[in-house]
């Protein structure tokens, strides 16, 4: 049986994904991580006027061009308190960092380099040339400049820009949601008092981290027992809930109670594509339902958390309009490892930062799909091509890291 590449299966996920171009404003303090949806450009001068840098004193260059001179301290400019009247020559105004520079003045000079001689003389002992530590107007931006563009990521940078342009709140792109199904009659949520025979699902948790960290919403639309009437009525949920993804966790492989698929086929899915050469995540399968992306990932945790790394988070990354996260870093392998079978090896393992900076990846040993305690103390996943030969501690190798 041939099964899709890992590149090729991604390809076909990613062939027909849409940048979701719905709009909704937000406050800025609940938009980072959003992907502005407009231009935004400057709706005043920063600074809006020229402002001192410096605590001191703001006075004429040609004044202090030779010190020690004495000046008549005219009156004071705090921040947000210009000083109303002119310095001419002779004169100078106390000025604070932030404040207006008072007309007539052209330079600062602080505080550290004067004397007070009393409450309306000063002695400047240090002049400073014309400008020196005044921010003239629109230094930062000017009314009018495009300052930052549609489809940038709100980070905290672009937030604190955001804010200085005076925008309380900005237009965004919608977040994909993704919906979260887990499947399977021996499933009970975590807090659960659990039957001899069951387990708690615990996949779920994972897939909706991965989903929430890179933008997206997740709704868990809980637990169906394997019939084909519990998983028709999670389809249906999920099809009211607007979601733009459904990631089913588990009956994915080829058991008599593996039915998600042939639920999904029943309810008008078309399928693109079922198993994958990848371990672990061999029974992925990915199809559409009208709108929806459906990923149906393999029920072990530990393959669900992997598919979500290598197909949800570039999934994800598409219909918010932007590149998929690179995260493949070259390293050197820590131990020796045996030749691989036709299935691309993604090895939970450890990373260790030699001092010369390189990172050398130390598979664990078991890498059973189960395992989810290894997953947690996992640091990267390192990658083994399909038929790769026996490799030698020091060889170079790619990793993804997990974090
Ligand atoms: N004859 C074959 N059997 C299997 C094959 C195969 O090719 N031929 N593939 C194996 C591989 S690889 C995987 S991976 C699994 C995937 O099977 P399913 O996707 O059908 O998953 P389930 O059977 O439902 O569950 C597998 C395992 O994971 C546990 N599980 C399921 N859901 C959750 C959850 N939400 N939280 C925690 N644990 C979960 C479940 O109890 C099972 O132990 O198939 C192999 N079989
Ligand atoms: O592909 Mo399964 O995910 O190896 O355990």
């Amino acid at each position: 049986m041939s099964l899709v590449s890992v590149e090729d299966a991604r390809g076909r996920i990613l062939a027909n994904a849409e940048t979701i171009e719905e709009r909704e404003s937000v406050g800025l303090a609940d938009a980072t991580g959003r992907t502005l949806a407009e231009d935004l450009v400057a709706r005043r001068s920063q600074p809006p006027f020229s402002a001192s840098a410096m605590d001191g004193y703001a006075v004429r260059a040609s004044d202090v061009e030779n010190t020690p001179v004495e000046l008549t301290v005219i009156g004071q400019a705090p921040a947000g308190h210009r000083f109303e009247g002119a310095v001419a020559s002779g004169e100078t105004v106390r000025i604070f960092t932030g404040a207006p520079l008072p007309d007539g003045a052209d330079t600062i000079v602080i505080q550290e380099n004067t004397e007070t001689l009393g409450p309306d003389r000063v002695l400047i002992s240090q002049g400073a040339g014309k400008g020196v530590y005044v921010r003239p107007e629109g230094l930062d931006f000017a009314a009018g400049d495009v300052v930052l563009q549609n489809g940038d990521i709100l980070d905290a940078g672009r937030l604190t820009v955001a804010a200085s342009m005076n925008y309380p709140s900005l237009t965004v792109r919608r977040r994909p949601h993704v919906a979260i199904l887990a499947t399977g009659d021996e499933l009970v949520p975590p807090g659960s008092d659990p039957n001899a025979d069951q387990i708690i699902a615990s996949n779920g948790y994972g897939v909706a981290a991965i989903a929430q960290a890179d933008g997206a919403t997740s709704l868990d639309l809980g637990i169906a027992v394997d019939t084909r009437a519990s998983i028709e009525s999670a389809i249906d949920r999920t099809l009211q809930g607007g979601a733009d993804i459904l990631v089913t966790l588990g009956g994915a492989s080829v058991g008599d109670h593996d039915l998600v698929q042939d639920t999904l086929v029943a309810r008008g899915m078309e399928l693109d594509f079922w198993q994958i050469a990848m371990r672990p995540g061999k029974p992925l399968m990915y199809g559409r339902l009208d709108h929806l992306h459906v990923l149906g990932f393999p029920g072990n945790p530990v393959s669900s958390l992997v598919c979500s790394h290598l197909f949800l988070r570039p999934l994800i990354a598409r219909l918010r309009g932007h590149a998929a996260p690179d995260l493949e870093r070259p390293a050197v392998l820590g131990k020796d490892l045996p030749a691989n079978d036709r299935r691309e090896d993604y090895l939970r393992s450890k990373i260790e930062r030699r001092p010369d900076g390189d990172l050398i990846a130390l598979p664990f040993d078991r890498q059973d799909s189960s395992m989810t305690r290894i997953f947690a103390q996992s640091d990267c996943l390192t990658i083994r091509a399909p038929f790769a030969e026996p490799a030698k501690k020091g060889d170079p190798c790619r990793v993804i890291l997990l974090r």
